[in-house]
């Protein structure tokens, strides 16, 4: 692929635009992540949002780390995996990432409230499953305070991010690694946090 063909890639029927590649592959080599606004089409993501109204969640614990509630039936979560699922998007973040070679996605809609339990405590998401980058989309229309997602870098801890989705459809992909680790603050008002997240796998 030529690099005029990865600075203005558009993924898909909704033409997509994928953030410029050099600017975001310097964002990443600094906080080993990337912001990618607009990920998901101001239709695409009106119809996505529906999905999650009338969706039904699921109680889900992570054994050791905390608790949110998983779309069951996934048909929101599906509709994002199907805009993920593209040649194109996995060349970009090869290059912007370095994390090579992407071959799949996969991921699921969850959400949090202002409870006691909700959040997820340090993690890596290195499970077996080739995963090598992960990546959330803001899917919520209620606001909220805490929630933030964190991540720093390991064994030193120094820190790397701290994001909030506030608007829905930005997207924040970040390195799954054994260099770095990241949470999910709970949340003191509002809400629910609804996200979709996700890995790429290679
Ligand atoms: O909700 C998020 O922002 C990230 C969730 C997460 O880290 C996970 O599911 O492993
Ligand atoms: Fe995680």
């Amino acid at each position: 692929m030529t690099s005029t063909a990865l600075t203005t890639p558009r993924l898909g029927p909704f033409e997509t635009v994928l953030p410029p590649i050099d600017a975001a592959r310097a964002a990443f080599a600094i906080s080993r992540s990337q912001v990618w606004p607009d990920a998901l089409d101001r239709r695409l993501l009106t119809s996505i949002m529906g999905l999650c109204e009338r969706a039904v969640f699921a109680s889900n614990t992570v054994e050791g780390l905390g608790h949110r509630e998983i779309e069951r039936p996934p048909l929101a979560g599906t509709a994002v995996l199907l805009m993920l699922r593209r040649p194109l998007l996995y060349r970009w973040l090869e290059a912007v990432t370095g994390c090579a070679p992407i071959t799949d996605v996969e991921g699921r809609v969850v959400r949090t409230w202002p409870r006691p339990g909700d959040e997820l405590a340090w993690h890596d998401d290195l499970n077996g499953k080739g995963r090598r980058l992960g990546i959330t989309i803001g899917l919520g229309s209620n606001a909220y305070e805490g929630g933030l997602f964190e991540m720093r870098a390991r064994p030193g801890k120094e820190p790397l991010i701290q994001f909030r989705h506030d608007a829905a459809g930005t997207a924040l992909v970040f390195e799954v690694s054994s260099r770095c680790e990241h949470r999910v603050h709970p949340l003191v008002a509002g809400g629910p946090r609804q996200v979709f997240t996700g890995w790429f796998l290679g």
